[in-house]
């Protein structure tokens, strides 16, 4: 799930320049003619602070380069826990504290349920048929969210793929102990994690010419999702995104991922693979349901399967890769916590071992807190994915209107001091002692403090699949390597902004083979 909605800052100032020549003839045009519909699209209830915003853009202009750190900025300015806001024409709801998130959630989980439509994702996912975008009032959303946690990301499926996330584990040791000093890990670990979810997915080692085509198709994809498209905040400037080209690039890609997904569909039907069988993919299972009576009559097309995968493919696999890349910065700044963490992962594991698997896991109740505790403070989707919603609901006694978006701000929550206490900025594994199971889907937001999974009915699906590669990759990389900064080089927490953040500027390390081990795994 690489970049959605928010805007880069400099995407934001190419549709600015464009913005600043169109704009202000239509501006006027559309003040003279329909001032009634702009004031009601401005008005807000009235006791929820809205921060002041400039004709037509609203408050887009405060979103800045890294969009949740300067929403948390603006609402600690408005002691705002929560705040409305216009982006373009869209109300939009901020919310950026645990307090906050209760209050608007705990009571209205239907109501904040939407998705808004937006242009890039709507087309990707064939007119919404996908379990991240689609209505929640549809039987297909219940039916395809019914599947994911049944079936595709059940805990007996992610147990399944336990070979593919053992041998990737292992191969990006392997590549690890065979490059250059300093390790690009930014790059080898977004690699390992698309080869986890295609192989997962598509069954699909990633070696082929054809995977590396498909490859770039997908890229090409998580980009368009991030790229800022003005229909998305201003309807009536959309054919903006035609003169920049933008339209012409969603099309072409969405024609290529077709393409790449009927040939990947056709191959599953031909292999005719035995049904329910340990070597099923995502694919496989979503064929299999497709045949299913009790999921025929909303489940029915194969537009709805190429849906689905897509989520699949964006939404599980630049987050997990972000995750690693936070945790081992966070280590690298941080030597007592690393050190500690390593001792716990090279005791647990049997002696002679040369890679930490999967039944290791469950000692390793450090190293969970450290995951945690990085996943705290730096959410990987930090606005999570936006809703809209669906009903006017009540927050604080104040009237959210039907169709408001709403971003809920994980990294604000994460650091907000009356959830966490004073030392909330602190990076303390300490503090989440108590856990137990990363994969537990509850402890995580259950309390309304720690949310980078989300919260209620349309919370992550694959928090499951997700923990359990990040704990290998991680155990493996404590386990196997001694890590440090380039001599002279300062570990920097500088943010590439998106809907999922990244490290501004690749993790460079230099990794030093433990000692007493094979110099290359095989
Ligand atoms: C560390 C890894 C991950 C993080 C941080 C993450 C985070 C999120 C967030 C914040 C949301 C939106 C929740 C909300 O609106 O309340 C979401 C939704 C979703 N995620 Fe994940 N995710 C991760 C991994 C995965 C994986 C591996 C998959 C599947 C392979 C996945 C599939 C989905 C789907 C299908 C949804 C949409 C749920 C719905 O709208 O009903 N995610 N995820």
């Amino acid at each position: 799930m690489e970049t959605l909605q928010v805007q880069h800052g400099d995407l934001l100032a190419r549709a600015f320049l464009v913005l600043a020549i169109t704009v202000t003839t239509l501006y006027l045009t559309r003040l003279l003619l329909a001032p009634l519909k702009r004031r009601a699209a401005t008005s807000s209830p009235p006791s929820l602070p809205c921060p002041r915003g400039l004709p037509l853009i609203g408050n887009l202009h405060q979103l800045g380069a890294v969009p949740h750190d300067a929403l948390a900025a603006l609402a600690a300015s408005h002691a705002a826990p929560l705040m409305l806001l216009r982006l373009g024409s869209v109300p939009t709801l901020v919310v950026s504290t645990a307090d906050a998130l209760r209050a608007a959630f705990q009571p209205n989980d239907r109501a904040m349920s939407g998705r808004p439509a937006l242009a890039a994702a709507t087309r990707i996912t064939y007119g919404l048929q996908d379990i991240v975008f689609s209505h929640p009032d549809g039987a297909f959303w219940r039916a395809a969210r019914r599947a994911s946690l049944s079936e595709l990301l059940s805990a007996p499926r992610v147990r399944g793929f336990r070979g593919v996330r053992e041998g990737e584990a292992a191969a990006l040791v392997s590549e690890i102990s065979r490059a250059g000093s300093p390790v690009n890990l930014s790059e080898m670990l977004m690699a390992t994690s698309n080869r986890i979810l295609r192989r997962v997915a598509f069954g699909d080692d990633g070696d082929g010419e054809g995977s590396i085509e498909a490859g770039a198709v997908l890229d090409e994809t998580q980009k368009l999702l991030g790229a800022f498209f003005v229909s998305d905040y201003m309807p009536w400037l959309g054919w903006v995104d035609t003169l920049r080209g933008l339209r012409r690039r969603l099309e072409r890609n969405f024609h290529e991922l077709d393409a790449f997904y009927e040939k990947v569909i056709d191959d599953h039907l031909n292999k005719k693979r035995a049904v329910g069988s340990k070597a099923e993919d995502l694919v496989d299972v979503l064929l299999r349901l497709h045949g299913d009576p009790a999921y025929n009559s909303t489940f029915n097309s194969r537009d709805q399967i190429k849906g689905i995968l897509t989520d699949m493919f964006i939404a599980g696999t630049d987050t997990g890769a972000a995750t690693v890349e936070w945790t081992l910065t966070e280590l690298v700044r941080h030597p007592d916590i690393l050190a500690k963490a390593q001792e716990e992962v090279r005791g647990a594991v049997a002696d002679g071992s040369d890679l930490v698997v999967e039944s290791d896991l469950p000692r390793l109740k450090y190293l969970k807190q450290v995951i945690r505790e990085s996943m705290r403070v730096h959410p990987p989707v930090p606005l999570l994915v936006p809703r809209e919603t669906i009903e006017p609901c009540t927050v604080y006694g104040c009237e959210i209107p039907a169709g408001t978006r709403v971003f809920v701000n994980a990294r604000a929550i994460g650091q907000d001091p009356a959830a966490w206490g004073p030392d909330a900025a602190r990076f303390a594994p300490e503090r989440h002692e108590e856990v137990a199971d990363l994969g537990d889907h509850k402890p995580w937001h259950d309390s309304f403090r720690l949310v980078p999974f989300g919260v209620g009915r349309r919370s992550c699906p694959g928090v499951h699949f997700a923990t359990s590669a990040v704990e290998l990759l991680l155990a493996n990389l404590l386990f196997c390597f001694d890590w440090r900064a380039p001599d002279g080089a300062v570990v920097d927490l500088e943010q590439e902004t998106g809907l999922t953040v990244h490290r501004k500027n690749p993790l460079l390390l230099v990794a030093e083979r433990r000692c007493g081990m094979k110099s290359e795994v095989k």
